[in-house]
């Protein structure tokens, strides 16, 4: 950086991100979001276990993508982290504070299936490539008779599964693809009412330390109420059914227009979940409205409801096969 274009005491913010194509077009939004406000920063690439890694997550473990993340920001070595929301574990980390929940993307699942296919359409016998066991069940679960074929690997490499013949389809977040400018690819957004995307699907996590209160008044103003509000409900309602980014669990919050009792229009917020068993063979679903401000509360209604309706049983059968 030359001198004279930035204030010596302003120091340039380091961000921390992963190095997949994804991780750093995420992060770079946020570094050029902070940029406009007025702070100099900057990406630095920390490389986590995951990354050299084609294992199911399921096995090299929950939380292995931003657990190096977190751990170079409480050293010290950034003062920013950039997430994807999805993927960090509902324990809370008292070293970190998450100063800013961005506008959200679009939430859905997307299939990319050969010929312009939507999934009503692949015949029964059509592998259909995905790892997530939320996806595997919810898309089981329609009866289709697909064939669910484990799949890893960065953005490139999947969607290359179809185009190479190898698979009729891949199911993956339209985030992803929108983020890396690939939604030309997608065949269909799936709808909520057959597959419920993951808690947070399509949301940043911007992390600080907790005692960087400089860096965390930055950060505040990439912040989006209305996003966050949706994410706390869906990972409130994770929280409660004890489950981590990897089980057989969707969720969407909305924020809709209401009319009270004098027509006059407020919001609320409405929050769809689902905790299903991994064959497919049961997904229970259960869903409520509530206050916009209260969406903690809201989350963990659902969440008792599917409990109610057996989920926790469904989700241990899963746990132990
Ligand atoms: N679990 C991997 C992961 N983490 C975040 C995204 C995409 C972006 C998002 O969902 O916010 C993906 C890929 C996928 O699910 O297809």
């Amino acid at each position: 950086m030359s001198a004279g274009t930035v204030d010596a005491h302003v120091a340039v913010l380091r961000i921390g991100t992963r190095g997949s194509v994804l991780a750093l077009t995420q992060a770079g939004t946020v570094r050029d979001a902070i940029i406009a406000a007025g702070t100099p920063a900057e990406l630095v690439v920390v490389h986590t276990a995951g990354d050299g890694s084609h294992a199911p997550v399921e096995q090299i473990g929950v939380g292995v993508f931003t657990a190096a993340l977190r751990e170079a920001l409480a050293r010290g070595d950034v003062d920013v982290a950039v997430h994807s929301y999805k993927d960090l574990p509902t324990a809370p980390d008292g070293r970190i504070t998450l100063a800013a929940v961005p506008v959200r993307e679009d939430t859905r699942d997307a299939l990319v299936a050969r010929d312009g296919m939507v999934l009503g359409e692949l015949p029964a016998g059509s592998t259909v490539g995905t790892s997530a066991p939320r996806r595997v069940a919810q898309i089981l679960a329609l009866g289709l008779g697909l064939v669910l074929v484990p799949l890893r690997g960065n953005i490139d490499s999947r969607l290359a599964r179809v185009s190479s013949g190898e698979l009729d389809a891949v199911v993956v977040a339209r985030a992803g693809l929108s983020r890396v400018g690939r939604l030309a690819e997608v065949t269909q957004a799936l709808d909520p009412i057959d597959v419920l995307p993951a808690p947070a699907q399509g949301a940043l996590a911007v992390e600080c330390r907790a005692d960087d209160l400089a860096t965390t008044a930055v950060l505040a103003t990439l912040d989006d109420p209305p996003s966050r509000a949706t994410v706390d409900a869906e990972r409130a309602l994770l929280a409660a059914l004890e489950a981590g980014c990897t089980a057989p669990v969707g969720a969407v919050a909305e924020i809709v227009e209401s009319l009270d009792d004098d027509g006059r229009v407020f919001e609320e917020m409405s929050l769809r979940g689902c905790a299903a068993a991994l064959d497919g063979s049961e997904v229970l679903r259960a869903s409520a409205v509530g206050p916009v401000s209260d969406a903690v509360a809201l989350g963990r209604a659902v969440a008792a409801e599917l409990l109610e309706m057996g989920a926790h049983d469904l989700m241990t059968a899963v746990a132990t096969p």
